[in-house]
């Protein structure tokens, strides 16, 4: 009652012009701040997802890949790994969390996809010739596909020489990585003349696997005797269920893997989302939780693929190591046939596929093929493989390095090879 009495007093002492200019601040601010939530809450959902539906990184989430990469680690004597591990979640406080799905798609080359596979796209020209000519025209392409062929042409050119033989599941997969360099890695081997490969990417092991083996093996073109049935699917490396899956249907398959350094991978990968959706936001908000504290979204697809040492792991539960070959994509554009010698090594193949199949094309600025699988013509690959890169800011390059290093010297350790992924941020 006192303190009533004395309140009213205090309201009747003060003039009423700046009780009224109190209130009315007060209204004002109550209004910004009602407006805002409702901006945030339009914007946000829009955002997430974009960026893969990002979680919060959480110190439960910390401990939890910490956990899965140590034990396996341990188990398997990778206890180094494991320090350098717990060293990034300490410095940084990354993270990465539950994918999105399909986080590890490649063009949309797939099985039902209605976007169409990007191939060696078919010059009539010469390769001098073409690097002579200039400019991307001189590489023939098609609009809006981003590809050289239809899904149709590419199942007839999967099974372009006639159907002698029979229909097998494949004996090696190439199981990643999503912009690594699979299609010109597969479109190499489609060289070999004991190598028979389907165009498309099946997906059957991340997507289709309700469907069963018999439409799978029906997908795959005809194998004579000696001949390797293969297939391309670069989300089967993220698949959790895919290393188990593959196994069941033969221990034996061989994986193939084409890695890139994770940095360049996630700008390659994030380049490929705006060239569909040119409205997103930009690889630096995407890359951060809290650009300001330095927390990267790990749980974005984009960077999260990169963590090659975690996905690794899963396959190597179920695949010795000797089983699983490992190709620098790198190297697959400085030196493809220096790389295609291992692989053919790896796959117990003759030596075909050599350096007499590749000239350097200028335009491009990619090793394109002289003489591929299905044609005399000299080929490259479309414009979707090889496109610019927008500029990202050298701070955040410098960040991802960082936050990869302890994965990238886990992947060394694991695979018994170094990348060098290293030496490129020094340069
Ligand atoms: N010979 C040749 N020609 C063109 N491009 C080449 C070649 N060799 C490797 N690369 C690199 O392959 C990158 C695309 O990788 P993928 O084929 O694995 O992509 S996808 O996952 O299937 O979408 C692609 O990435 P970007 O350069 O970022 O587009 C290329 O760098």
């Amino acid at each position: 009652m006192a303190f009533w009495s004395s309140t009213s007093a205090f309201t009747s002492k003060v003039p009423r012009k700046i009780l009224f200019m109190f209130t009315l601040s007060l209204s004002v601010t109550y209004l910004f701040y009602s407006l805002m939530s409702c901006y945030n809450s339009l914007r946000f959902p829009v955002q997430e997802s974009y960026a893969e539906q990002g979680r919060l990184v959480t110190e439960e989430t910390t401990v939890a890949l910490r956990d899965k990469l140590s034990s396996s680690s341990t188990s398997r004597g990778y206890t180094a790994g494991d320090a350098l591990y717990k060293t990034a979640t300490v410095q940084t406080g990354y993270v990465a969390v539950p994918t999105a799905e399909r986080e590890g798609e490649g063009e949309g080359d797939h099985v039902g996809s209605d976007r169409k596979d990007t191939e060696w796209v078919g010059t009539a020209i010469a390769p001098t010739e073409v690097a002579a000519a200039g400019g991307q025209n001189a590489v023939l392409e098609r609009e809006h596909q981003e590809s050289s062929t239809t899904d149709e042409e590419l199942s007839r050119r999967g099974n372009s020489t006639p159907e002698y033989g029979e229909k097998k599941l494949p004996q090696a997969i190439i199981i990643g990585v999503k912009k690594g360099g699979t299609r010109a890695l597969l479109e190499a081997l489609r060289v070999h003349p004991d190598v028979r490969a389907v165009g498309v990417e099946p997906h059957f092991f991340d997507r289709n696997y309700e469907k069963g083996l018999d439409w799978y093996r029906d997908l795959m073109p005809s194998t004579l005797e000696g001949q390797i049935t293969m297939e391309k699917t670069p989300s089967y490396f993220v698949t959790s269920s895919a290393p188990k899956r593959i196994h069941s249907m033969a221990k034996d398959t061989k994986l193939i893997i084409v890695v890139r350094n994770p940095v360049t991978r996630a700008i390659s990968d994030y380049t490929q989302t705006l060239s569909k959706r040119p409205e997103i936001p930009t690889f630096e908000v995407l890359a951060f939780k809290n650009r300001t504290l330095g927390l990267i979204d790990a749980s974005w697809s984009a960077l999260r693929i990169g963590i090659y040492a975690l996905h690794l792991e899963s396959w190597m539960q179920y695949f010795p190591l000797s089983q699983i070959h490992f190709v620098s994509g790198e190297r697959l554009i400085v030196d493809p046939a220096g790389e295609m010698a291992k692989v053919q090594d790896f796959l117990g193949l003759k030596r075909i596929v050599t350096d007499k199949h590749f000239y350097f094309n200028k335009t491009k600025g990619f090793p394109c093929l002289k003489k591929p699988e299905d044609s005399s013509a000299p080929r490259c690959l479309g414009k979707s493989k090889g496109r610019t890169h927008p500029k990202i800011d050298p701070d955040v390059i410098r960040r991802l390095h960082k936050f990869y290093k302890p994965f990238n010297m886990m992947f060394y350790q694991m695979t018994g090879q170094n990348f060098e992924w290293e030496q490129e941020e020094k340069q």
